[in-house]
């Protein structure tokens, strides 16, 4: 954006301006530390000028907002015209308390659902599973059929409103049972909007819920994808997740690498399906953590557009502009909250917040504070509610598009993580056989994924051990408290509730129609066709999640990780 000459004078004057006037401030007082960087110890410079950003090419890099490459942002006025959507991740006990904590948030202003599962649930097993034991409606809300799914959303309007089910082995069971409850109600599949998590490569990468091997979980994720673009446009069938990449403890730029590489791997399923990048791409959707380094964040998140973008197009054919727009929803990052003064967590998730927004997020999950402890409180719930609306309304953040754009740091910030994730990309792709697909597979059979988080994690907490980095009230300003938050406790006879429900089911449903739509299912799965339709109809015939899960099972084997901890 500087020609040669403006160039030079700027190198020249900031070599005058070290000798005459940073050198002897530098030789007075020094500065706090010998090496300043994020919390993925990237070392950050002092001082950004237009040299660190002299190869940047304005219409190729950044363009225009809701033009390529999306740098700025995937819509032209942004938050100017819509905020993003305020989605917190609720959920907890049966249907009936989930259903009306879903209401609290809408009554407050939330602006979208978020649901959150019980172990079990996320697991595809059913309460009344030896294995469900002390497991029911304690991390998330207990679903085991289409009745749950009634009871949850009662008198919420699903046509009105965008749910996310965060749920992945058994994703494919939960979005069957929120098509069967729309037809139910009489709302068009078409109608429906919202995000199903369902991305099982960084199950396998990270967060380590799974329960049939990679291979036929990909499959399976790639029929979710094809049966929501016939049936459901507007849904999101997959959030190709770097948040819990992140939370195990890897770096920005490995977050952002290895949720592309997986993004990648699922366009390359589906085109090896036979579909057209254009007709799904753009219900493809994205989620990623938000950490404390502010800038190293919104780099994160304006990078993650541009390779997007530019991948998308050049390896993939795309054309469509929805295509290659990357759409993401952002969490604020739950392992950097601390148990220990808690309410300075509310600071935490302020800036990692702000940083979401200041990156461009579509959508944004706030933690409330006394997560470190517990489920959230209905009062922590509104407090984090109430930072995005502060955010929103207050801070000015949502008035100016991309606002850090041109910043020469975050500038240089975005091209470094950009060069650096670009890196990682391609080093997966040629651990496989040329495709980003065969590369994340194979990376994930030789812990090649593992190793590379595991290796970052313990460098963190080596700096966090060493006092390098500081950790609020935990290796700083500690305080003796014996203080703690009103936290929500599950009420205790919710297994009871929940078992009491499905013994009902299963004494009213019809044997024969469950046995028979299993049996569909099972040639379904054995002949290799799409399996979503026959999941439908077994929901609506009140199968189980652990029945329909089984039939995967018995099919494919329980996956066993053959990797170890170094
Ligand atoms: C850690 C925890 C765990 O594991 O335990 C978890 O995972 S929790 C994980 C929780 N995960 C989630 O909550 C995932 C949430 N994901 C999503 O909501 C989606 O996938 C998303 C990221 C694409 C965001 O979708 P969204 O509907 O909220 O937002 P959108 O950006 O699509 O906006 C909604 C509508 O408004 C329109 N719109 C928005 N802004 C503008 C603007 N400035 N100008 C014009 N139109 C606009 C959009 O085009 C769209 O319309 P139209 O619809 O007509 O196009």
């Amino acid at each position: 954006m500087y020609d040669d000459e403006e160039l030079s004078a700027i190198r020249e004057a900031k070599e005058s301006w070290e000798a005459a006037t940073l050198d002897p401030t530098l030789d007075r007082h020094g500065e706090r530390k010998s090496r300043f960087a994020t919390v993925s110890n990237r070392e950050v410079d002092r001082l950004y000028t237009p040299e660190d950003v002299a190869d940047l090419d304005y219409d190729e890099d950044l363009g225009f907002p809701g033009e390529e490459p999306y740098t700025r942002g995937v819509y032209p006025t942004m938050y100017r015209g819509r905020t993003w959507t305020m989605r917190q991740f609720a959920g907890f006990g049966t249907a009936e308390e989930t259903n009306e904590r879903f209401r609290y948030l809408i009554d407050e202003g939330q602006t979208g659902l978020s649901t959150a599962f019980d172990m079990p649930s996320l697991m595809g097993i059913d309460s009344d599973d030896k294995m469900s034991l002390g497991e029911v409606g304690k991390e998330g809300v207990a679903v085991d059929t289409l009745r749950d799914m009634e009871v949850l959303f009662d008198g919420i309007d699903l046509a009105e409103v965008s749910t996310s089910f965060t749920i992945n082995p058994s994703a494919p069971v939960i979005y069957a049972m929120y098509v069967a409850l729309a037809d139910r109600r009489g709302v068009p599949r078409e109608e429906l909007r919202g995000t199903l998590q369902n991305d099982m490569l960084k199950e396998f990468i990270a967060q380590k819920e799974w329960v049939i091997p990679p291979e036929p979980s990909l499959d399976l994720v790639t029929d979710t994808i094809e049966f929501a673009v016939a049936e459901t446009p507007k849904f999101k069938p997959i959030s190709v997740s770097g948040y819990h990449i992140r939370e195990a403890g890897s770096t920005a730029v490995q977050e952002l690498a290895f949720t592309l590489a997986d993004g990648f791997a699922y366009v390359e399923a589906c085109l090896d399906r036979g579909l057209d990048v254009d007709q799904f791409a753009p219900q493809l959707s994205f989620f990623f953590n938000s950490h404390n380094s502010l800038f190293e964040e919104v780099a994160k998140f304006r990078a993650a557009r541009r390779i997007y973008a530019t991948v998308m197009d050049e390896w993939y054919g795309a054309e469509a502009d929805a295509s290659k727009q990357l759409k993401f929803h952002t969490q604020t990052a739950g392992q950097s909250l601390t148990a220990q003064q808690p309410l300075n967590n509310v600071a935490r998730v302020t800036i990692q917040a702000l940083a979401g927004v200041l990156g461009g997020t579509q959508s944004l999950h706030t933690n409330s504070f006394d997560e470190a402890l517990a489920l959230p409180s209905e009062q922590a719930v509104r407090v984090a509610l109430r930072t995005q609306q502060i955010i929103a309304e207050e801070s000015g953040a949502a008035d100016i598009v991309d606002p850090l754009g041109g910043s020469f740091a975050v500038e240089s910030l975005t091209d470094e993580t950009e060069a650096e994730a670009m890196a990682y990309i391609e080093e997966i792709r040629e651990m496989g056989d040329g495709s980003v697909r065969d590369g994340v597979l194979r990376g994930i059979d030789q812990g090649y994924f593992h190793r590379e988080i595991q290796e970052s994690a313990y460098e963190y907490q080596e700096r966090v051990d060493d006092g390098e980095e500081t950790v609020v009230g935990v290796n700083a300003y500690e305080i003796d408290e014996d203080t703690r938050p009103d936290l929500l406790k599950v009420d205790e006879t919710t297994r009871e509730r929940q078992l009491d429900r499905l013994e009902s089911v299963k004494a009213e449903r019809d044997d024969d129609a469950v046995a028979a739509s299993l049996d569909d299912l099972r040639d379904a799965v054995a002949a290799g066709e799409n399996v979503m339709p026959e999941i439908v109809t077994a929901v609506k015939a009140y199968a189980t999640m652990g029945e329909i899960m089984e039939v995967f099972e018995a099919e494919h084997g329980a996956y066993r990780e053959r990797i170890g901890v170094a």
